[in-house]
């Protein structure tokens, strides 16, 4: 039970007045313009000041103590124009349009002093000014203020066309190419709706908040970023500061990709707000998602979390025995749906399917319990008393269900809902079937489809390199020094990412890797450190494929080539992301050559479309010579490692069983000849044998690597002579010879390419015939 007690108030210390031409007025303590602060929440002050529930504090007030005869009185002055004028500028710029005020509930007008309570984020703002494109959607003030803060001066296509379906109360189909803002086409209409809905609260209130809106992504890091995009959009900005930032910046060229610490301005209190006090968000944006502490994410539900964003599989073990939130789940206001498609990949079809059946429409015989019971699989057991017992409906849910990757074929059935068996209790086995199974309350959803001819967005560049496998290595060796930047490599395993981690080391180069089984913590910081290094590379497996906004990532490179043709489009849809450029090249082996054509048939593309990465070959035989000896040192470490292994699991097993090692099965350090251990000095051979090769490696990466025809002791001479590169600046640091250039710059039409090498041909045939 929250109590109302009595507001505790300081005033500022008194201050002799400075400015003794402005009119003074007196008032009483309780005329003064009050405004609440929130208790400083990191100073510990939530526990330890049992019976204070409210702070206020004023400014600009001067404390004038008066020797009266009934004695000493005290007198509060306060200055009546210097704030007005100090502030008009502000306020005329965050002055309410009609239409503002009447979506985002009674605003003042820019002359009426702040409300006592009110909270910065529902003051006014002027959008038919700032934010002319966006004007017309009459977003409540604090999404307006973000979107200015963050430079989004235009809604993308998909947004454009969301925005206004989504605030009618339609529910919302939305396919778009990657980077395309999807998540603020749906996010948006959420948070206005949500923002608009609240009351400013008292803070006191320990109420449990109910979920609202619910977004299920299908990885960890696809919620994490999804909930933090929607949290940048409740951060209050300074929009004055924000401004000034703006006119210094050079003109927005349409699309600008937000980026933590590039937006125009900082978190910070709206005019005319205190700094310090942090107050409760008006809505709250939370993930749940598996490989953090379950503990936490279970007490922060307890608070209530009006946005939820999950993975099914968290969400569904913590609903278990959470029934608050199963029963929130059941009478949500929104469901999201963001890259189903990926979330049925995953495995988690199950969990997915008995969350989507809590939000379905509770008709007279379909009626779900709100206390659920699971068989051993974890699925809801339709309770058979439950038939037309309750009969509560959620006819408010409203279901959005975006992708990059929707087939047509899906996109209409979902819109005439033909799915002739619909039977809700048993569970759903392909997409299509989880997806039709979603229970529009729409009887017409809005179907928005502005996905590009082929999958491919306008500002990526494609390429391809042939090559035997066992040559990969080198040639994306070769095309990371080649093209310095911001490289995303993807492989199909994760084994694969184990064995390359190791030659990257080697040949120096900055490469983290990211999968499925690394801690969550170590998926998060190196997912951090690739996006905070411009030069760095991340070897990923697919879970990085979709979703993922990661700023300026110059290059997508398979290294294997992607499953399907949707996992090519998600893979390059990491790179030329909010219409920036971006390149992808995709290696073929021979034995991937054929699913390589598949998979472009079935995007209705040719082969020829995608040219040929140009490859100076001269300098690739240099290069595998480096990666040649990397890989030496990489399996004598190798042996070490598991000998190692072997050795301590022996010793350990050997302790268990109380067995004399020595002794008994003969695996002394001086009779390795005859046992699995080896030698001490068939160690030190192997030792001596690495620190060589390290010492070939060491002097082989020291020297430059020099292109045909390059003369190092005239620089002017040779048949390609490098004063010019020199004297321009756009030599290649890394190799002498070639300049500068962005990888698309150097790619040749399919048709123009060289014939294939003699034992690529004797691969090629035997894989073709
Ligand atoms: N109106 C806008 N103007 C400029 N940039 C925007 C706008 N809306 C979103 N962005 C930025 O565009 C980038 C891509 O957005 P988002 O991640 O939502 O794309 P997406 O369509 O969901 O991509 P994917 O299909 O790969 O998941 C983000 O950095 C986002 O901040």
């Amino acid at each position: 039970m929250v109590a109302q007690l009595s507001a505790k108030r300081k005033a500022k210390a008194p201050v002799q007045s400075a400015h003794k031409k402005a009119k003074t007025v007196h008032l009483s303590a309780n005329e003064l313009p009050w405004k609440t602060v929130s208790k400083a929440h990191e100073a510990g002050l939530d526990a330890g000041l049992e019976g204070i529930m409210e702070l206020e504090e004023v400014d600009g007030v001067d404390v004038v103590y008066e020797e009266t005869e009934a004695g000493r009185i005290v007198k509060f002055s306060v200055k009546e124009d210097e704030p007005k004028k100090k502030n008009a500028k502000k306020e005329k710029a965050i002055a309410p349009t009609q239409q503002e005020q009447t979506e985002a509930g009674p605003s003042r007008s820019s002359v009426e002093p702040a409300a006592v309570g009110e909270r910065p984020e529902e003051q006014a703002f002027d959008s038919k000014t700032l934010l002319p494109s966006w004007h017309q959607f009459s977003l409540h003030p604090q999404l307006n203020r973000t979107l200015y803060a963050q430079s989004f001066s235009n809604p993308t296509p998909i947004q454009a066309k969301a925005i206004p379906a989504a605030s009618k109360g339609k529910d919302v189909i939305g396919v778009a190419e990657t980077g395309s803002g999807k998540t603020l086409a749906y996010g948006i209409p959420i948070l206005h709706y949500l923002l608009t809905q609240a009351k400013a609260k008292p803070l006191v209130q320990k109420q449990r908040r109910p979920t609202r809106a619910l977004i299920l992504a299908p990885t960890r890091e696809l919620a994490l970023q999804v909930s933090s995009h929607l949290n940048a959009c409740l951060n209050v900005v300074d929009v004055n500061t924000a401004a000034v930032k703006q006119e210094e910046e050079e003109p927005d060229l349409g699309l600008k990709a937000r980026s933590k610490g590039k937006g125009k301005a900082k978190a910070a209190p709206a005019a005319g707000q205190p700094s310090s006090p942090k107050l409760p968000p008006l809505v709250s944006v939370a993930a749940i998602v598996g490989g953090m502490s379950a503990q936490k994410q279970r007490r922060i539900l307890e608070r209530g979390v009006d946005v939820l964003v999950a993975t099914p599989g968290r969400l569904w073990d913590i609903m278990q025995d959470d029934d608050a939130l199963a029963r929130d789940i059941k009478s949500l206001k929104f469901l999201v749906l963001d890259e189903a498609d990926r979330m049925i990949e995953n495995g988690h079809f199950a969990e997915l399917d008995n969350i989507i059946r809590l939000t379905l429409k509770q008709s007279g015989d379909e009626t779900i319990e709100p206390e659920l019971d699971f068989d051993d699989d974890g699925n809801v057991i339709p309770k058979e008393t439950a038939v037309g017992a309750h009969g509560e409906t959620n006819d408010e849910l409203q279901t959005f269900v975006f992708s990059a990757t929707l087939s047509k074929d899906l996109q209409r059935n979902l819109k005439k809902r033909s799915y002739p068996n619909r039977k809700k209790n048993k569970p759903a086995t392909t997409l299509d079937d989880l997806l039709l199974r979603l229970d529009f309350r729409d009887p017409e959803p809005e179907v928005i489809d502005l996905s590009p001819e082929g999958g491919v967005v306008s500002t990526l560049r494609e390429s391809r390199i042939d090559c035997l496998t066992n040559d990969k290595d080198a040639y994306l060796y070769y095309f990371l020094l080649r093209y310095p930047g911001r490289s995303l490599v993807f492989l199909s395993s994760i084994d694969g990412i184990r064995r390359l981690m190791p030659l990257m080391e080697l040949l120096q180069l900055p490469a983290y890797p990211l999968h499925s089984q690394l801690e969550q913590r170590q998926r998060l910081k190196n997912l951090d450190r690739f996006k905070s290094t411009q030069n760095s590379i991340l070897l990923a497996t697919d879970i990085a494929a979709r979703g993922l906004d990661i700023p300026a990532v110059d290059h997508v490179v398979h290294y294997q080539i992607p499953r399907s043709a949707d996992v090519y489009v998600h893979r390059n849809g990491r790179t030329a992301r909010a219409m920036r450029s971006g390149f992808s090249l995709l290696m073929v082996s021979p034995d991937e050559r054929r699913v390589v054509r598949a998979l472009l048939g079935s995007l209705g593309r040719q082969e020829e479309e995608i040219p040929d990465m140009s490859i100076e070959l001269y300098l690739l035989d240099k290069i595998k010579a480096r990666i040649q000896v990397a890989k030496d040192i990489d399996s004598l470490q190798h042996k070490v490692k598991k000998e190692n292994h072997e050795k301590n699991w022996l010793k350990e097993a050997a302790a268990a069983m109380e067995i004399e090692v020595d002794s008994d099965m003969g695996l002394s350090d001086d009779d390795g000849a005859a046992a699995a251990i080896p030698s001490k000095h068939q160690r030190k051979t192997t030792n001596a044998k690495t620190a060589v090769l390290k010492a070939e490696l060491k002097e082989l990466l020291a020297q430059p690597l020099i292109a045909r025809g390059v003369s190092t002791r005239y620089i002017t001479s040779g048949s390609r002579p490098i004063v010019d590169d020199y004297i321009s600046g756009e030599y290649h640091e890394n190799m002498l010879g070639l300049k500068k250039t962005q990888a698309g710059q150097d790619v040749v039409p399919r048709k123009a390419r060289k014939v294939v090498k003699k034992e690529e041909y004797e691969e090629w045939k035997g894989f073709e015939s």
